[in-house]
Order: C-alpha cells, then sequence, then structure tokens
C-alpha cells in the first residue's frame, strides 16, 4: 500500500500563499496549518505545501498524505530545485516531494535522476515529478518518479498556455505512464475536475481558487467600481 493509494479519486488542495505577493497575509506557518486542516476537513485526500515551516506545521495539524515542495526564487526551475531543498522538505515531513522534472537546467547543475537519487538514499519520501509536457513525464518515470503532474503545464517554454487546466495534458501522461497521473494546475470547480477524472486522472490538484483569498477576492472585485447610491433621506 503506496501512500499515492490514498489519493486514488481524491481532491488534493495546495495549501500555499501567493508567490507573486510578498506581503500576501497568509503567509504564516500557523495559518498554512489552519487552513489545511480545514481543507482536511472538508474532504481533501492530501495537501501540498510549500517550504520545510510550513510542512513542518501543517505536518503537525493534518493525518492524511502531505505533498512537499520548496519553491526558491520564481523564473526557471524554481520548485524544488536542488537535492538540498527536497531533503529539507523530506526531513520536515512530506511524504511525498514534489520536483520540478520539466527539461530545462537546474540551478545546482545536476539531473532530476540525480535529485531523485539523492532523496531515495536519505528518506522514503515518494517523489512527484511536476512537468509541462508528455516528453518530460515520461523522461522523469525513467529517472524513477513515482507518479506525474501537470503543475507546469503553460509555465515554461515548452508548454502553450491555456486559460484553463490541460485535460490534454493529462490525457497524454495518462496514455504513456505506468505510474499515477495527477492534474494540476489552473482547476477552479468541480466540472474541471470531473473532467480530469473522464481523463483518467489519479487525483486533482487545487490551489488559488480555495485556499487564497487574496486571489479569490482579487478576481471578485469589480473593475470599476460603482459610484455608491445616494443615501436614502432618513424619514
Ligand atoms: C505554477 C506553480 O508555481 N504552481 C504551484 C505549485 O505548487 C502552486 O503555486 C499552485 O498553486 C498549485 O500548482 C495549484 O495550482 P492552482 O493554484 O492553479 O490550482
Amino acid at each position: 500500500m503506496s501512500v499515492l493509494d490514498d489519493l486514488a479519486g481524491g481532491l488534493v488542495v495546495s495549501c500555499q500563499p501567493l508567490p507573486d505577493d510578498p506581503d500576501d497575509p497568509m503567509r504564516d506557518p500557523y495559518v498554512q496549518a489552519r487552513v489545511a486542516a480545514a481543507v482536511v476537513r472538508g474532504g481533501a485526500v492530501a495537501v501540498r505545501v510549500n517550504g520545510p515551516d510550513d510542512v513542518r506545521a501543517v505536518r503537525r495539524a493534518v493525518d492524511v498524505p502531505v505533498i512537499g515542495l520548496y519553491k526558491h526564487g520564481t523564473d526557471d526551475v524554481f520548485i524544488t530545485p536542488t537535492a538540498t531543498h527536497a531533503l529539507e522538505v523530506a526531513l520536515a515531513g512530506a511524504d511525498i516531494v514534489a520536483i520540478d522534472a520539466t527539461d530545462r537546467p537546474r540551478p545546482d547543475g545536476r539531473a532530476f535522476a540525480d535529485t531523485v537519487r539523492a532523496l531515495r538514499e536519505r528518506t522514503d519520501a515518494l517523489v512527484l515529478a511536476d512537468v509541462s509536457t508528455a516528453a518530460e513525464g515520461v523522461a522523469a518515470v525513467e529517472a524513477g518518479a513515482d507518479a506525474v503532474a501537470t503543475t507546469l503545464s503553460g509555465y515554461t517554454p515548452a508548454s502553450a498556455p491555456t486559460d484553463g487546466p490541460d485535460l490534454g495534458l493529462v490525457e497524454r501522461l495518462v496514455a504513456l505512464l505506468p505510474v499515477p497521473v495527477i492534474a494540476e494546475g489552473r482547476y477552479r470547480g468541480t466540472e474541471q475536475v470531473g473532467q480530469a477524472f473522464e481523463a483518467g486522472a489519479h487525483a486533482v490538484v487545487m490551489g488559488n481558487a480555495v485556499t487564497s483569498p487574496l486571489w479569490i477576492t482579487r478576481r471578485l472585485v469589480p473593475a470599476t467600481p460603482r459610484a455608491a447610491s445616494a443615501p436614502k433621506q432618513r424619514e
């Protein structure tokens, strides 16, 4: 029984502050742990958490699998870019470590397979390869990934941006890979989640649409605030 079996058919929720807003008030391990506890109470089968401090806090707050990643920067390879980042979140309590497995140079000059090997030597954490193309998914499994996620589709030069989630990539990866495929990236509601499962996804990840009040509110605020109506004259 692998911890990946716990994710089958379920919703994974990404509990992270907004990467592009350093002043996001949700940027606090205690806050992320409370958000994680709430989404698990709501039925999430696992949570995806950024950074060793948040992983440690969330680990204490939930009893479902924790997918840990460690973002460093916002450009090029920034999701768990080296073995050091991977080991830190694994040792902080992550059951699964999400690692950029795109076909781009990594800051330490090593290959994805090297990071996988280094992680395996020190921990029993599983490896979730975050990819943007089907070819990257195939290579990631050959390098030892236990599962593959469509996380980076639309965020790399090799993948065309799409408004909604990249369901086509889910389908292609499911057809090609012998490991679970996790649908992730721009899933915003139940219809899209259902489409991902129809495409063969093992599980689906939702992030901002569930856990970012900042992201949600920014999309709800009218572009041009309506003029406030004149207060009624009180009798
Ligand atoms: C591209 C990137 O850095 N994605 C990150 C991966 O951990 C997170 O910022 C996303 O929130 C997560 O993948 C879920 O995606 P969405 O928030 O669209 O449901």
